[in-house]
């Protein structure tokens, strides 16, 4: 490519060049057909916008507030996995990114930096995303810690019971550094080693941290004495040692009792979920398909973004997440009711490609093109950018008819 990247595909191109192609594909890949994959992107296009003209648009701001915390836009760091598979210096580059766009950080449950050193890192506003682990003390632990460390949320991923079936993942038979480990939950084993004597299992690939090994331990298939990770990949066999795919609404409760922090749920695609969800307390929703890497076949998420928002009436905001490569994406997303975008892909695709600044060069890009299409589209500020600003296919087919 000639030049500076002018747009995300640019960039996805530049990480491709820039990582090994196990974790490239990693990073970009979805479930099976990888169907849903596809139409994350593809239903965008399908969504056409309705520009008024002659507004003054001299001056747009793109500000909004977010559970309390005001940021320069509404765009936040959706929780990824692993950043330092794709730069050196991981989750703390992405959040010092962040900082400098004045934008939301989200941090993984998974994440390869401890929530302390993205903590002392920058003063990005930090939310922190859980799994829930068959040991609940463990996420216990966790939430405390970044409730200690300054977080501002507790995001709940809730549509991962068991890991998506990616197959690029299973041929690569993707596997981990063992120089990075996950870090995060690393660090919490040292205050509580009683539970993990048992490290006699030591001679297990050091692929993990000491507990995923010894979670690991437990998936070996006794009679080859191979572990699950040599038949496919290590990510998949890890999530299936530590997920507790027994949570279910009433855990929310759990959740609520271990921390003050507000609670968003990740991963609700139906107005079904969505009123459990309010009934369940949470401070908010996040309409998400986890970048189709879990469900292949569920809807593009786009697709059913009004359909949540109409059930949740304007009780808690809802966000949205999935194939958000443009700021016409975040326009149409907005239109349909979201109070903010997470940018998952496009975000890690800027880290691999040049730490930090990368980081920071999607984030300013995507706020670049989601300000032209609010001065384009006759929008000074969020509040102005209503349902009537675009057409969905549906009501173009039906215009049609
Ligand atoms: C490489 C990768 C790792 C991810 N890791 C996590 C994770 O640890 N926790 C989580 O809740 N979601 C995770 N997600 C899902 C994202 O939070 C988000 O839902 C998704 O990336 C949005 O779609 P996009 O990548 O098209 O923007 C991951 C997504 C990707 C691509
Ligand atoms: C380590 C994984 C469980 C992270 C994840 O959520 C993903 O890869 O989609």
């Amino acid at each position: 490519m000639a030049g500076e990247p002018v747009n995300v595909n640019e960039f996805q191109e530049l990480a491709r060049q820039a990582l090994p192609k196990m974790y490239y594909d990693y990073y970009t890949g979805g479930a099976e057909d990888q169907h849903t994959l596809k139409e994350n992107v593809e239903s965008f296009r399908r969504i056409i916008i309705r520009p008024r003209i002659l507004v003054d648009v001299s001056k747009i701001d793109m500000s909004t507030t977010i559970l309390g915390h005001k940021t320069s836009a509404p765009i936040m760091i959706a929780p990824t996995a692993m950043h330092k598979l794709a730069h050196h210096e991981g989750e703390v580059a992405t959040a010092r990114g962040a900082a400098a766009c004045d934008v939301i950080m989200g941090l993984s449950y998974m994440s390869t930096c401890t929530v302390e050193e993205v903590a002392s890192s920058c003063n990005a506003v930090r939310f922190f995303q859980i799994y829930v682990y068959k040991r609940r003390d463990i996420t216990a632990l966790m939430v405390h810690r970044a409730e200690k460390n300054g977080f501002g949320a507790i995001i709940l991923t809730a549509d991962t019971p068991r890991l998506g079936r990616r197959e690029a993942d299973i041929k690569n038979k993707v596997d981990v550094d063992s120089r990075i480990s996950f870090n995060n939950c690393d660090a919490r084993i040292h205050a509580i080693t009683p539970k993990i004597k048992f490290l006699e299992y030591q001679t297990l690939r050091s692929c993990f941290s000491q507990v995923m090994q010894t979670e690991m331990f437990m998936l070996t298939d006794r009679s080859t004495n191979k572990t699950l990770q040599d038949k496919g990949s290590n990510i998949e066999a890890l999530a299936a040692g530590t997920f507790d795919a027994s949570l279910c609404w009433k855990d929310i409760e759990w959740l609520k009792s271990i921390t003050k922090l507000p609670i968003l749920i990740k991963g609700i695609l139906t107005s079904e979920d969505a009123i459990k969800a309010i009934e369940a307390g949470v401070a908010g929703i996040i309409v998400s398909n986890h970048g189709a890497r879990q469900l292949d076949y569920a809807p593009a998420t786009i697709s059913v973004l009004e359909e949540v928002v109409h059930a949740v009436q304007g009780k808690v905001p809802v966000f949205y997440d999935g194939g958000v490569r443009r700021g016409t994406d975040i326009f149409k997303a907005l239109a349909l009711g979201a109070k903010a975008v997470l940018i998952g892909r496009a975000v890690i695709y800027g880290l691999a490609a040049k730490g930090e600044l990368g980081v920071k060069q999607v984030i300013q890009m995507l706020k670049d093109e989601f300000e032209l299409t609010m001065a384009l589209s006759g929008c000074c500020s969020v509040d102005d950018i209503t349902r009537s600003h675009v057409k969905t296919e549906k009501e173009r087919f039906i215009c049609r008819m």
